[in-house]
């Protein structure tokens, strides 16, 4: 699904949908395709990152429920990128490999993250082994320190990165530091895309130049980011931040309970109905509790 068309908007982090007893559940995937693109106007994924569980996945995993979101994204996704980022470079030169040859519109990968990069040069010569095994793709570094602890400033990879890495397109940015990412923003916004990942904090990046934005919550909140997105291109800023200040509403309510990828599988399954599962151990099931809550705190907002 080679795209033309450059990456903007929003892009849905994909949840990987579980049977009970913790098999992926591939069979919801074409119904899944649906939902974002008919009640929440996302047509962009990314898979297998965070949200989607991924480096809890095995390899095999992962190619399938690659292959199972292209296949069912044709023709109503405009993007499906597939996060092929692991701990060990041959496994995550498979997983390029593979996106490439299934035809997804690109791969991202984050840093490894038990024996880290030190420094940037490592850092790119990493990626660049990864990007280069699927040289008809664009390539998308996905920087989110907060769990990989690999805090190479994002400013300093970008410089120059284009003639190490030829398919390099942009970056995932989720972090909270808006000056590294204004930084990247200002030297880049010609050829690279900057995508924010930091859900509650969108129209802040928006106002730094952000491209557009990939993140769990759009799988669930998606209309009304959009509705934010419009209302900023429209220099509507008021009615801009009331849509930022009632998904931020949203979010604070549910981070004060306890907030995780295993909380974002159980918003999604009641909002879109389709059921997402439990999550894979370490982590556990949201408590019947939380779901309580955060059901009815979003039938207040969302009236
Ligand atoms: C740590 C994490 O999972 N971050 C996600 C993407 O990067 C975000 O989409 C958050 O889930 C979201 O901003 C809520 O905090
Ligand atoms: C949020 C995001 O992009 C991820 O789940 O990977």
């Amino acid at each position: 699904m080679a795209s033309p068309k450059r990456l903007q908007g929003l892009t849905a982090a994909t949840i990987t949908p579980m049977t009970p007893d913790g098999e992926i559940n591939l069979s919801v995937i074409g119904q899944y395709v649906d939902y974002l693109v008919k009640e929440q106007g996302v047509k962009n994924v990314f898979v297998n990152g965070t949200t989607g569980e991924g480096l809890a996945l095995s390899t095999q995993e992962r190619k399938q429920l690659a292959e199972e979101w292209v296949t069912k994204g044709k023709n109503k996704l405009d993007h499906v990128i597939i996060h092929v980022g692991a701990l060990n470079l041959p496994e995550a030169k498979e997983l390029a490999k593979h996106a490439a040859v299934i035809g997804a519109s690109g791969i991202a990968a984050i840093a490894p993250f038990f024996f880290k990069p030190t420094n940037k040069d490592t850092l790119v010569a990493f990626l660049r082994e990864v990007a280069s095994e699927a040289p008809g793709i664009p390539f998308y570094y996905y920087h989110i320190p907060s769990l990989t602890g690999v805090k190479i400033r994002v400013e300093e990879l970008l410089d120059g990165i284009k003639e190490k890495i030829p398919t390099f397109q942009g970056v995932k940015f989720s972090d909270t530091d808006l000056l590294d990412f204004a930084q990247c923003v200002k030297n880049n916004k010609e050829q690279f895309v900057l995508l924010y990942g930091v859900d509650e904090h969108l129209l802040s990046a928006l106002a730094m130049g952000a491209s557009g934005a990939v993140g769990s919550t759009y799988n669930y909140l998606g209309k009304k980011n959009n509705l934010m997105l419009e209302a900023f291109a429209k220099q509507d800023l008021v009615l801009a931040q009331q849509h930022q200040f009632c998904t931020g509403e949203f979010l604070s309510f549910v981070f004060k309970l306890g907030f995780g990828v295993a909380q974002t599988k159980a918003i999604m399954s009641f909002t879109s109905r389709i059921p997402m599962g439990p999550p894979r151990l370490p982590l556990l099931s949201a408590s019947v509790d939380f779901i309580e809550k955060a059901k009815a705190k979003m039938d207040s907002l969302m009236v």
